[in-house]
């Protein structure tokens, strides 16, 4: 098996407040590594990781497209359109900044706006190797997500990798249950997730659908591909 294939390509949004680290779990994530000279995202960022989901001879092997969106209120409105077509998102605050916590609600109602009604959200307590710092509990966190209907909370350290692949995998996860339960339709190009060339149960009339965002991998390609999806609305 060829190690690039997979089952379903999964569309995940990284959404939060500046500062909270979301291009540090971005990088730690995708590269395993930490960069401490990471600079604010502008507009956007984009990355891949294939991942291993399930058990026995249920696993699945899901690409992970990760959209890194900027966190700082200027590019906020920018941001907000990149929502469209997700099929999960990781909110991210700071467990040692009270503020960046306290703006989460605001953050959860824009992403419910502009995303599909099956998105799932996970919420992700970042630089939790700064426990003297500490200004949000474990338990405020947990309250926030029953209130939220956010499917799991986790305490992250992109510095050290705690937590990580736990949080990311935990969003992935909820979508291939999802999708086995027949919520989500991997056949709907609009909920962020599309058939690899593992699939079996690809239907044979939908080997030629792509959906527009699957390709990108950098900042040029959206451009590209949203100036096409452009003009082929004005024919
Ligand atoms: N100690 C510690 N610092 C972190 C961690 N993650 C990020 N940081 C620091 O937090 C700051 C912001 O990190 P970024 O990843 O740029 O934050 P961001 O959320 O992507 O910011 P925007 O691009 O503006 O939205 C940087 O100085 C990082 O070094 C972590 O796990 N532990």
């Amino acid at each position: 098996m060829d190690k690039e294939s997979y089952d379903y390509l999964v569309k995940i949004v990284l959404a939060g407040p500046s500062g909270t680290g979301k291009s540090c779990l971005l990088e730690r994530f995708v590269k395993g590594r930490w960069n401490d000279e990471i600079q604010h995202t502008v507009g956007i960022d984009f990355a891949s990781r294939i991942v291993i989901v399930g058990m026995g001879n249920q696993q699945k092997r899901i690409k992970i497209q990760l959209w890194d969106t900027a966190g700082q209120e200027k590019f906020r409105s920018v941001a907000r359109n990149y929502y469209r077509g997700a099929a999960g998102a990781v909110l991210v605050y700071d467990i040692t900044n009270k503020d960046s916590f306290c703006e989460l609600s605001s953050w959860v109602s824009d992403i419910r706006a502009m995303a599909p009604s099956t998105l799932c959200v996970v919420l992700a307590g970042s630089k939790c190797d700064l426990q003297e710092q500490r200004e949000v509990s474990t338990e405020e966190a947990a309250e926030f997500c029953s209130a939220k209907q956010i499917a799991s909370a986790h305490e992250t350290s992109a510095y050290s990798g705690t937590q990580v692949d736990d949080c990311f995998l935990s969003v992935v996860s909820t979508i291939l249950t999802r999708i086995e339960l027949g919520e989500i339709d991997p056949q709907d190009q609009s909920l962020g997730i599309q058939y690899g060339d593992l699939s079996s149960s690809q239907p044979s009339h939908n080997t030629s659908v792509t959906n527009w965002w699957a390709s990108i991998t950098n900042w040029d390609d959206l451009v590209r591909l949203e100036r096409q999806t452009r003009s082929r609305c004005c024919l």
